[in-house]
C-alpha cells in the first residue's frame, strides 16, 4: 500500500492569543492545504487570517497545536530552510523603497549567499515569468512603478530562491479592478505552471470564487466553512450565505446587463 504524501501546510487544533490571553486570534483551527492547491482565506477584519498565514512560515508560535509543513513541525524546522520553501507576497507589495527593482527581487537569494551571477540571472528569468520587461523595470525604483507592476515585483521577489509554497496577504487589495482581474488570473496561470500551492488571503469573496480551488471562510479566529465555490454555495452557515449574497446578486445583475449573444 503506498502512502499519501502529508498535506503542503498542515494545521492542527492551533490556538493563538494576543495581549495575555485577551484576544484570541485564532482559535482551534485545523486545516490542510495540498500541494498544488489554491486555498483562499476570507473573513473580516481581524478574523485571524494573517495570523494564521504568519504561524505558517514562523513569524509566531502558535500558544498550542501544530503546524505542519510537509509533515514536518516548524517548530524543529530549520528557519533558512523554511524560507527557501515559502514565499511571501505582502499587501501592495510592500517593496524596500530604497532598493531596486531587481535588488528588491534579489534580497533572499542574497541572504541565502548566492553568487552575483545566479542572482542577476535569476531576477532576469523573474522579471520575465511576471512578465516587466527586464531593460525598462530592472534598474528603477518602487515608486517609479505603477500599483500593478509594484506588485508583479512583489511576486517575483516571492518566487525568487523557489519556494514550491506562496503565501499572499491582500496582494491585489489597493488595485482597480481591471489591474486586480489581469493580476489574478496572471498568477493562477503561474501556480498552475510553476506547481505551487498558494495560500491567499482576500477580502473579497469573488476574487476568492474566481480564482481559489478551495475557500476558508474565517469569523473571530475560529474556521467557519472550507470547500470548494460550490460546496459552500449549498452551506447553511448564516456568515457564509450572507457573503455569497453580493457575488450572487452581481452576478444575476452582469447577466442581466451582458447578455451572451452580445444582442443590444
Ligand atoms: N501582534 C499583535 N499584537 C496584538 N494583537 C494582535 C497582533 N496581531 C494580530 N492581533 C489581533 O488579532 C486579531 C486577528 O488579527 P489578524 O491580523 O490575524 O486579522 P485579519 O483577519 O488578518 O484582519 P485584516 O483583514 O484586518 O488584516 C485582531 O483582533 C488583531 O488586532
Amino acid at each position: 500500500m503506498t502512502r499519501e504524501p502529508p498535506p503542503m501546510i498542515a494545521y492542527d487544533r492551533v490556538d493563538k492569543s494576543f495581549d495575555g490571553g485577551r484576544i484570541k486570534a485564532v482559535d482551534g483551527v485545523s486545516l490542510s492545504v495540498m500541494r498544488g492547491e489554491l486555498l483562499a482565506i476570507v473573513g473580516g477584519s481581524g478574523s485571524g487570517k494573517t495570523t494564521l498565514l504568519r504561524l505558517a512560515n514562523r513569524l509566531i508560535d502558535a500558544d498550542a497545536g501544530t503546524v505542519r509543513i510537509e509533515g514536518e513541525d516548524v517548530r524543529t524546522a530549520d528557519p533558512i530552510a523554511l524560507r527557501r520553501r515559502i514565499g511571501i507576497v505582502f499587501q501592495a507589495g510592500a517593496l524596500f523603497p530604497h532598493l531596486s527593482v531587481a535588488d528588491n527581487i534579489g534580497i533572499t537569494p542574497k541572504l541565502l549567499g548566492w553568487p552575483h551571477d545566479r542572482i542577476a540571472a535569476r531576477v532576469d528569468e523573474l522579471l520575465d515569468l511576471v512578465r516587466l520587461d527586464r531593460a525598462q523595470h530592472r534598474d528603477r525604483f518602487p515608486h517609479e512603478l505603477s500599483g500593478g507592476q509594484r506588485q508583479r515585483v512583489g511576486v517575483a521577489r516571492a518566487l525568487a530562491a523557489g519556494p514550491n509554497i506562496v503565501l499572499m496577504d491582500e496582494p491585489f487589495g489597493a488595485l482597480d479592478p481591471l489591474t486586480r482581474d489581469a493580476l489574478g488570473e496572471d498568477f493562477r496561470a503561474l501556480h498552475d505552471r510553476l506547481g505551487l500551492t498558494t495560500v491567499l488571503i482576500t477580502h473579497d469573496i469573488t476574487e476568492a470564487l474566481l480564482l481559489a480551488d478551495r475557500i476558508a471562510v474565517m469569523r473571530a479566529g475560529r474556521l467557519l466553512a472550507l470547500g470548494r465555490a460550490a460546496e459552500l454555495a449549498h452551506s447553511t452557515e448564516p456568515y457564509v450565505t450572507e457573503l455569497l449574497q453580493t457575488p450572487r446578486r452581481q452576478a444575476l445583475r452582469l447577466s442581466a446587463l451582458l447578455p451572451q449573444d452580445g444582442a443590444v
